[in-house]
């Protein structure tokens, strides 16, 4: 497994446990059922894809494992290196969910992809909530899912789409023994889960054994993320090789890398219409006025 994966999950298993202690299962499953209903995220891809054009899914993402702080100024800091999840400490100005959230709609996005993460990406649930409503777009929450509680926090926070990664699933040690323990069958609990709460669900994979197991959901979308969790290196051919295993009706979303109108036009070429964007965008002027540079 990759280093950084397992990094990530092993925290993310602590903070799990304990948000379940702070707010128990009961209580977020209640926040869950009487949040704001989900908007149609399948829906906005479609319909920019019948309309001809590419549909983008773009991220917030303040900082990140590979590349530590993407945007804003850092005021303090215990280290001054913030990548690999070397973030405690860091207080950053200038990062504004909101305003990048009306930007994007503004110029094109399909929907958002925002990072709730806290220590290796500088997410929150909080960012999640501005960005919504500042406007009308449905929204992916970007984090390391394993877990029910996690899917009903999700909805909590808004979320119209959650992310499932499939060698997360495949390769975490997840201890808790009333979730199934099979990696598709946890997937399938959590998907089914999703759906009845109205959300989304983007799979993702990084090669043909994990597309295997995303083939076997229900959903329509299949990510395929260009970057290898091993060495960062991002590959178009990534999602190129893995196309071909793909059946019509499912719509792929390419991931990570994507950094050119060369880019674009090569998974255009491919009949690739769905992309997810973000480090391009988090370190322009306006994250917005750059997707529409990139896209249109
Ligand atoms: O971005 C990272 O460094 C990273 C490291 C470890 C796990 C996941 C990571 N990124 C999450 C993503 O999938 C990307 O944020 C997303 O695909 C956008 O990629 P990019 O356009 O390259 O920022």
């Amino acid at each position: 497994m990759s280093d950084i994966l397992n990094k990530i999950l092993t925290v993310k298993v602590q903070e799990v446990a304990a948000a379940k202690v702070s707010k128990p299962l009961s209580v977020i499953q209640a926040e869950a059922e009487a949040a704001n209903p989900a908007r149609d995220f399948v829906g906005a891809i479609h319909s920019k894809i019948k309309q001809g054009f590419p549909a983008v899914i773009a991220e917030i993402k303040q900082a990140s494992p590979s590349k530590g702080l993407l945007r804003g100024r850092v005021t303090s800091a215990a280290s001054s290196d913030l990548t690999m999840g070397n973030t405690q400490g860091a207080e950053i100005e200038g990062f504004d969910p909101a305003e990048i959230a009306a930007s994007y709609a503004s110029h094109g996005a399909a929907c958002l992809s925002v990072l709730t993460d806290k220590q290796f990406f500088m997410g929150s649930a909080d960012y999640l909530k501005q960005a919504r409503a500042a406007c009308e777009l449905p929204v992916l929450r970007k984090d390391f899912l394993l877990d029910d509680y996690q899917v009903f926090e999700s909805r909590a926070m808004g979320a119209d789409c959650i992310l499932l990664i499939v060698s997360a699933f495949q390769l975490f040690p997840y201890p808790d023994e009333e979730q199934a323990s099979d990696p598709l069958a946890r997937m399938h609990q959590l998907e089914l889960l999703a759906h009845s709460l109205g959300m989304a669900v983007l799979v993702e994979v990084h090669d043909a054994d994990e597309l295997e197991l995303a083939l076997q959901l229900a959903t329509p979308l299949i990510g395929i993320n260009n970057r290898n969790l091993r060495t960062f290196e991002t590959r178009l051919d990534t999602t190129l090789k893995l196309l071909e295993q793909i059946p019509e009706e499912k719509i792929v979303v390419t991931e990570s890398g994507i950094k050119t109108r060369d880019d674009v036009a090569l998974m255009q070429a491919h009949q690739v219409n769905t992309f997810l964007v973000g480090e391009t965008f988090m370190r322009a002027d306006d994250p917005g006025v750059e997707l529409e540079r990139l896209f249109f």
